[in-house]
């Protein structure tokens, strides 16, 4: 017989914090355990009405050898927010099994037995402390222990060191309190600044085998001390099962996955559902009803509002329980509109060619295109001044696999009037299909829509590109933060002016361009079948007006109605008599002054709504009283302000003027230019973001690169300075936490032993400020179900950096600080692509500006006319945490946004 001891097999209660999938894989990964989750109000075994555990609960116990009481939100003393771990400390004898509590589930447990809860002094959210012990079980023959801390409640047992702070001989320390008595205390922290006294670290029960910690063993900066005890722990539990339970652990059923962790961080394994999404709060039957209400809308509208009429009712050609019909509907429509025939399971072959052009940047290359006047999307890696803090030039090393921020810049072309998009609405779930023109094709309500995105890349599944590139082809556009949202179980607040924008906007791009930064090649290719002539074609424009090339785009503009204007400026301001002249002797300079006259013409009258200092430090406020409640760590507060500028004629291609003054001001890794959407529907985005929210290489490798911890650039402050700051235990823990959330999103889909965090926290310099830059890798192939970087995408939206954590409690309680801001829209989403040879890559959509053409607001001049503004509106924040101050966020978000609205304007009134 074999007496290896076998696998234990654990129940993890997950209480919805942002670091259960760490622990997880701290357990699979170290040791021989199998840890299956549920949530803490999972229906099936917690009764939500009367606040109990179903009697299935108990039965479900009998499955495991002992269960993990996981950390999470708010506090032990609402039964809603501990859910079924509140029911571990009083099972009956034949049900009793050890229990290991995890901050929250430790909280829980010591308050059943006689513990306070209160309220921390200073609340500990990312900070490292040295936890002091005796060596005794838990911390049995562990060293010193340097461990991470994420609370803001602690456990009150009275004993004489918390309530007197201090104790007649040393070993009193150990002893249990009066209040408590059948509590061990294991070890403390004496906080030797004293704001909060000692605080209890860890506990054992004396009769039954419970027991706990305060801090995270998990976190990236718990030293492996600290994680031993997972170890001693297990012991434990063989040591105890075997003398308590023997024969007693029922096999676990085919319910049971391997590895709890990999089934994604939002989904029980035992609810059996599709990996990838949350069952949604609002039921079924309400979503009918919304397009119920549709229909009969439709049918009360108007005749002669045949337009909309013939759209609305392309749109409710629905099919109402999507599924695989749904969606292969939706594919062979997609083949028919691109006018391909479909050839089932054929991968797509990249045509493709290159040429060398040095010298030849991406704006004159969009500009030769004439893009500045169409619809497109451009990825463009900026020359941003990003330096490491540590010479150890590591990029070097990512270069093979592609995740450089600095190589690679994409230009998505669309075909005019073939190009296909396809939009998602939260508010709705209904996926359309929109044709070139901008008509819906086809529309489906649908549960999943990151099954219907993966199903249409793979579709397009395409071989033979070139290999040294990260995009062939695919789906380039935007998420919304709402559509994050969603894939959380939150449920966005619907101001229902906006709610019927996109959340998820794709182009279909079968034709572009990459510029290779590193050797200065552009390869043009393109995944449309036998499309040779427009290679040909390709590489001809990309050639022949080159020696032209410095004064792009000019003619453009020059021809376009513009002319009078940009005549009468240059006249007026620079007596330039005959533009033509003009423009053929200065070339360069002439390019670049057209487009300021143009920008200043109507800059010049650009209205700006700026952000109350009051109004901002309230919200701040709010956000510190709702960590200090324990309901949250981090909470990445933000606000909009708004920019209004009086429309301009489509020709003038304004959206790309602005964008590339942007690029110019605050260049960045991740710079980016969307225009999607025709006849007056279309967005416009502008952004120059430093933050790379994740790639998958077409191997596999994926890369997280958080921001969080800012300096502004300022005189005086040198880079000494900026690394000083952000050394500080403020900005590293705001770091920490979404390091930690972000391995938590990682594992969740690669599973332990997979993740990497390979930067941690980095200074980088930007060109308005300097940030605290980490770096989180994986590697989808080591996930033990086939993955792909769309379910990788879905599952860690919305970006951690952009909510703070614990994620889903974090963003439910920013709706509601946010709220008269409303959606967050696109910013906050991300940008990016899904390559059709399997890659990705999405930057976090901030240091950005967005407008739609169809939201107009009409406003009288002074001399009492009418003019129609655009409105763009700029996204600002940053992570607020028990050690933020009001005065210091509301500069920080005013920095972060003004690197966008000087480009617009030279000043923001905000008040
Ligand atoms: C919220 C913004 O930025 C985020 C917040 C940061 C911070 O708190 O330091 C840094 C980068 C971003 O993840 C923004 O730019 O608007
Ligand atoms: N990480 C946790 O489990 C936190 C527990 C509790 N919400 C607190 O803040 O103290």
């Amino acid at each position: 017989m074999d007496d290896k001891p076998r696998r234990l097999r654990l129940l993890f209660l997950d209480a919805y914090d942002s670091f259960a999938n760490n622990i997880i894989a701290l357990f699979e990964h170290t040791f021989a355990t199998t840890v299956t989750r549920i949530y803490i109000d999972d229906p099936q075994f917690w009764d939500s009405a009367t606040l109990c555990a179903r009697k299935d609960f108990y039965s479900l116990l009998n499955l495991f050898d002992a269960v993990i009481a996981g950390p999470g939100p708010g506090t032990p003393l609402d039964a809603q927010d501990v859910g079924l771990i509140g029911e571990l400390w009083s099972l009956s004898p034949e049900s009793q099994l050890p229990v290991l509590g995890i901050c929250l589930g430790f909280q829980s447990l010591a308050l059943a037995f006689g513990a306070k809860i209160e309220i921390l002094n200073e609340p500990r959210h990312g900070i490292i402390t040295e936890v002091i012990h005796r060596g005794t079980h838990l911390f049995w023959d562990l060293d010193k222990i340097w461990a991470t801390q994420y609370h803001s409640l602690h456990v009150n047992i009275q004993h004489c060191i918390q309530v007197q702070e201090k104790v007649y001989h040393a070993r009193d320390i150990w002893s249990p309190s009066q209040a408590c008595p059948s509590l061990e205390p294991l070890a403390w922290d004496y906080d030797h600044d004293r704001h909060n006294g000692a605080v209890l670290m860890g506990v054992v029960h004396k009769s039954l085998p419970l027991c706990g910690v305060q801090y995270h063993p998990e976190s990236i900066c718990t030293d492996s001390e600290g994680a031993k005890i997972v170890g001693n722990w297990l012991e434990h539990v063989r040591t105890w099962n075997a003398k308590n339970r023997v024969g007693e652990t029922k096999p676990i059923h085919a319910r049971e996955t391997s590895q709890a962790a990999e089934n994604g961080a939002h989904t029980s394994p035992l609810r059996q559902q599709s990996s990838l999404r949350v069952t949604k709060k609002s039921p079924p039957h309400r979503r009918r009803a919304s397009w119920d209400a549709v229909k009969v809308l439709a049918e009360q509208l108007p005749m002669a509002n045949g337009g909309y009429i013939k759209r609305l009712s392309q749109t409710l050609n629905i099919v109402d329980n999507p599924t695989a019909s749904g969606r292969s509907k939706l594919l062979s429509l997609i083949s028919a509109h691109l006018n391909t025939s479909d050839e089932p399971n054929q991968p797509r072959v990249v045509q493709w060619d290159s040429l060398r052009q040095s010298g030849l940047r991406v704006g004159s290359i969009c500009e030769l295109l004439g893009i500045p006047v169409t619809e497109a999307v451009v990825l463009e890696s900026g020359d941003h001044c990003e330096k490491s803090s540590d010479n150890d030039n590591d990029d070097e090393s990512d270069y093979d696999d592609g995740p450089r921020t600095d190589r690679f810049s994409i230009i998505g072309l669309f075909i005019p009037e073939r190009t296909l998009r396809i939009h998602y609405y939260v508010y709705n779930q209904v996926l359309e299909l929109r044709s070139g023109t901008d008509t819906v094709i086809f529309s489906m309500q649908t549960a999943d829509v990151w099954s219907d995105l993966k199903a249409i890349v793979e579709h397009f599944r395409a071989i033979n590109g070139p290999t040294e590139l990260p995009f062939w082809g695919g789906l380039m556009g935007f998420v919304s933060y709402e559509a994050g949202l969603e894939t959380i179980g939150v449920v966005p607040s619907t101001k229902q002016e906006t709610s019927s924008r996109a959340d998820i906007c794709f182009a279909l791009i079968m034709r572009s361009i990459v510029v290779d930064h590193s050797n200065e090649m552009i390869y043009y290719q393109t995944i449309e079948r036998n499309d040779w002539d427009w290679l040909h074609l390709a590489r001809t424009r990309l050639q022949e007006p080159y020696k032209d090339f410095t004064r792009p785009n000019v003619p453009g503009l020059v021809e376009t109605a513009w002319r009078p204007v940009i005549s009468q400026t240059l006249k007026d301001e620079m007596r330039v008599p005959d533009i033509d002249s003009w423009i053929g002797k200065n070339t360069h300079n002439a390019r670049n002054t057209i487009f300021l006259h143009v920008k200043r013409h109507f800059l010049r009258q650009a209205l700006a709504t700026g952000i109350r200092n009051s109004t901002y430090s309230r919200k701040v406020q709010e956000c510190q009283e709702a960590i200090r409640a324990g309901n949250s760590y981090e909470l990445c507060l933000t606000d909009q302000s708004t920019m209004r500028l009086p429309i301009s004629p489509p020709e003038v291609g304004l959206s790309w003027v602005l964008y590339r003054d942007l690029v110019g001001k605050n260049p960045a890794p991740f710079n980016a230019y969307l225009r999607i959407g025709q006849d007056g529907h279309d967005v416009h985005i502008i952004s120059s973001s430093p933050e790379r929210f994740l790639s998958v290489s077409r191997n596999g490798k994926c890369q997280y690169r958080p921001i969080k911890g800012t300096v502004k650039k300022q005189r005086g402050v040198t880079r000494e300075d900026a690394e000083f700051i952000l050394s500080s235990s403020k900005e590293r823990a705001e770091n920490l936490m979404i390091v930690d959330l972000i391995r938590h999103d990682l594992h969740g889909v690669v599973g332990a032993g997979n993740v990497e965090v390979t930067k941690l926290m980095r200074v980088e310099e930007f060109e308005t400020v300097y940030q605290l830059v980490s770096v989180i890798e994986g590697d989808l192939k080591s996930a033990k179900e086939p993955k792909t970087a769309v379910d990788l995408l879905a599952a860690s939206l919305p970006p951690g950096s952009m909510t703070g954590a614990p994620k889903k409690r974090s963003c439910q309680i920013l709706q509601d600080i946010e709220k008269e801001t409303g959606r967050r829209g696109i910013y906050s989403g991300v940008i990016g692509y899904l390559d059709v040879g399997g890659g990705a890559d999405f930057s976090v959509a901030i240091r950005s500006a967005y407008k739609y053409d169809d939201e107009l607001t009409t406003l009288r001049k002074p001399d009492g006319s009418l003019r129609a503004y655009d409105t763009w509106r700029i996204g600002a924040g940053g992570a607020v945490t028990s050690q933020s101050t009001a005065e210091g966020e509301y500069e920080e978000m005013l920095a972060k946004r003004d690197t966008v609205a000087r480009v617009f304007t030279q000043c923001i009134i905000d008040m």
